[in-house]
């Protein structure tokens, strides 16, 4: 059994093809632009898929439900979990205008119906969403307020921002001046990499 459908049993046949399909397009992308670092792209299951995944071990994004990634890069952590969430719409969002165009062209080869992407900042991004995702972007001091304004009125149950993050974080939340909510990816995760990787819950308000 493979380490996705080891911590992801629910996996359908079809997804596990998709994730297979989603890390050939990823490692040729990363052969003509840089999206992650050479060093990075080993281990790609455990330390991009798995750690996008890791959102899904602390909120279940409901059918029908609108999720913002912010600072996209290529793709992380929206395209694993539209693959996981084939019912959710995601979109995926970041100031780099070849980043997006590789994020669209992955996001077609896969055929994920359910994700849009577009080059902008996010400060400049004006829809509303339920959920806001990111991995490794800004200081949440910095990168909260690009957001803020950014949910919906009603928004789904556990409506807020899921940021990963590692390392020691009670400085950073301090000084965001916000009441976010730890979680431990290694709570799920018995990998070494996640020993010190976490998610970072904002509720929407
Ligand atoms: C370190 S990369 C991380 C990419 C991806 N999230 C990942 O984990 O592999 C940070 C990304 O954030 C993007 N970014 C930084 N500030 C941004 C902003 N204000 N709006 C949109 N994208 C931004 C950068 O262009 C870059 O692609």
């Amino acid at each position: 059994m493979n380490l996705l459908q080891h911590h992801f049993p629910q996996l359908t046949p079809q997804q596990l093809e998709l994730f297979k399909q989603f890390e050939a397009e990823f490692r040729a992308t990363n052969e003509a632009i840089n999206l992650v670092s050479r060093p990075d792209m080993e281990n790609f299951t455990e330390r991009h898929v798995l750690h996008s995944l890791g959102i899904a071990k602390v909120v279940q994004f409901p059918k029908g439900s609108a999720v913002l990634d912010v600072g996209t890069g290529g793709g992380l952590p929206g395209l694993p979990l539209a693959i996981l969430f084939p019912e959710v719409h995601f979109h995926l969002v970041d100031s780099i205008g070849k980043k997006i165009r590789a994020v669209q062209f992955m996001a077609a080869a896969l055929g994920l119906n359910n994700v849009t992407a577009e080059q902008t900042r996010a400060e400049q991004v004006r829809a509303k969403y339920d959920f806001v995702v990111s991995r490794a972007v800004a200081r949440l001091a910095t990168f909260h307020p690009w957001i803020a304004h950014r949910f919906k009125p009603q928004g789904a149950p556990g409506a807020g921002l899921y940021y990963l993050k590692g390392g020691d974080l009670t400085e950073e939340i301090a000084e965001s001046g916000l009441k976010a909510r730890v979680t431990n990816l290694s709570d799920f995760y018995p990998e070494e990499f996640f020993e010190t990787k976490k998610v970072v819950f904002v509720p929407a308000k």
